[in-house]
């Protein structure tokens, strides 16, 4: 008997929409990391998972009976090439569950092994990008960002060949599902019609049920999907983080971040800001996200237009007035969240001007975004009294921003520090951290320093005595890209 059990609800699509797994099990796996609070949310056992079968599970070498893994058919646009045929080339869907919220979860691993879609990749994944995964997802969803979770990370015991051999590793992730853009481009693509319409009633069903009785419910579905992606974005530009890869198969349709390839938090605030060798063009900058997310819906509003109208002709103005609608959310959800990281309840005209001049002294003065915003949450900035010395270089701004809070309603000091620490956090997975946790990792085999910045990270707006030197930005030679690139 096991204590095990998940449902196969994506399998129940036709066949064409995955390929069933052939498991390759591998030599000697050992559990790095289970998350006991989300494996009870999901109402998993705890024992069981941390457990041999548990391991043979994680790991990817055996499954319980009723679980058959599969591995997702999906196409997408990379760096605005587009490739028919992607899909889940190292990862498996073991199968979901209902949490004790109500919602659909799912749970994949990540570096398992070859599917029928790995092409020439060896279907696993090496320590440093999965530690990484777990460290920056688990950090997003403390944040508050909507994103996939890490369940576990296991270490295969097996080498990986990437530059160098490397130790392989494996994650699970949850999701409320592994839909993405792509998985529509890889049906309009075929042009099979059947199946897109499949997949759409899917979407709805799972993400965004009410929309199934809208007069127009595939519009709806594109509709909502701009929304949540108008909202995830402005959540990332909110938290200064960069997801580096905005690939149409990485911009998933829930509106959950996923795939925390070559990501990263910027320190100095600067839009022009990317961590990873492979976009050496800036395409997915920091800076760029709110356009690179349109171009991507751009590219699901096309897969879906065959759903939209009879025709191609009446499809595209339906289709264009609904992205239309993206910039006008984004900066809604954007300002809303700026207004909330300053400590102002209301709106003015020149809010905007406001944000923008405090964005251009962070630029020229190179201040680190995280601290900034953590130093103005302070009794100090807003008072005027013992301004945080971090903040130096602010004066004329802060004389107009305390200009602007004295004209609200008055409440206390401290409730507006508290409001403004709840949203303004003192600690984000910066890279040289997380780059110093992989090399321990990796090199020595120790995992001390992934549980220290795990258990800061995921308490990021709780002041923590003695963790200040996990706030602190890079001296400039600790300054790092990614050694450990995305795979
Ligand atoms: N080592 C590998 N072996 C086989 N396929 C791979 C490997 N690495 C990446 N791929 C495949 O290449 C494509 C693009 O990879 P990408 O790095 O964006 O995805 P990923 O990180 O593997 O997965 P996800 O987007 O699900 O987080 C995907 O189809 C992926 O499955």
């Amino acid at each position: 008997m096991t204590s095990f059990s998940l449902r196969q609800t994506y399998s129940q699509l036709p066949d064409h929409f995955y390929a069933s797994a052939v498991l390759t099990p591998v030599a000697a796996p050992r559990l790095i990391k289970l998350n006991g609070p989300l494996a009870q949310s999901l109402g998993l056992d705890v024992d069981w998972l941390s457990g041999p079968d548990g391991l043979a599970m994680l790991s990817g070498s055996c499954m319980p009976q009723g679980v058959q893994p599969v591995a997702l058919a999906y196409a997408g646009h990379q760096f605005g090439h587009f490739v028919p045929q992607l899909g889940d080339g190292r990862a498996l869907l073991l199968g979901d569950v209902t949490d004790a919220s109500g919602q659909v979860r799912e749970i994949q691993l990540k570096g398992s092994g070859r599917t029928a879609y790995s092409r020439r990749g060896d279907g696993r994944a090496a320590l440093g990008p999965v530690l990484r995964e777990y460290v920056v997802s688990e950090a997003m969803a403390a944040l508050g960002v909507p994103t996939t979770r890490a369940l576990a990370a296991v270490i295969t015991g097996e080498q990986v060949m990437r530059e160098t051999p490397l130790p392989g590793a494996v994650i699970a992730r949850v999701a409320s599902s592994h839909i993405r853009v792509g998985t529509f481009q890889f049906f309009a693509a075929r042009q099979d019609l059947t199946g897109l319409r499949a997949l759409a009633d899917f979407a709805i069903a799972r993400h965004y049920p009410d929309v199934a009785q809208a007069p127009a419910p595939y519009l709806a579905l594109l509709e909502r999907v701009i929304a949540a992606q108008a909202d995830l974005v402005a959540q990332w530009m909110l938290k200064g983080f960069i997801h580096g890869v905005m690939n149409t198969d990485n911009m998933a349709i829930s509106g959950e971040t996923i795939d925390y390839g070559p990501c990263a938090f910027m320190e100095q605030y600067d839009p022009t800001t990317v961590f990873s060798f492979i976009d050496e063009r800036g395409r997915y900058a920091y800076g760029n996200q709110p356009s690179m997310a349109l171009w991507d819906l751009t590219r699901l509003a096309e897969a879906l237009l065959p759903l939209l109208a009879e025709d191609e002709e009446q499809a595209v103005p339906v289709a264009q007035d609904a992205l239309g609608a993206f910039e006008g959310r984004f900066q809604a959800t954007y300002l809303a969240g700026f207004r909330a990281k300053l400590g102002l309840k209301t709106e003015q005209a020149d809010d905007t001007d406001l944000f923008r001049s405090l964005l251009e002294t962070m630029q020229e003065t190179q201040a680190d975004f995280t601290q900034t915003f953590r130093a103005l949450s302070s009794e100090g900035a807003i008072s005027g009294e013992n301004v945080p010395e971090l903040l130096a270089a602010f004066g004329p701004w802060l004389a107009r921003w305390r200009q602007r809070l004295a004209g609200e309603e008055e409440g206390t000091v401290s409730a507006r520090v508290a409001a403004m620490q709840k949203v303004n956090p003192a600690f984000i997975p910066r890279n040289h951290l997380v780059e110093a946790m992989i090399r321990a990792a990796v090199d020595e085999g120790d995992f001390s320093k992934f549980e220290a910045l795990l258990a800061v990270c995921t308490r990021p707006y709780d002041d923590q005595p003695g963790k200040e030197a996990y706030a602190r930005p890079a001296q400039p030679s600790e300054r790092v890209r990614h050694t450990f690139c995305g795979t």
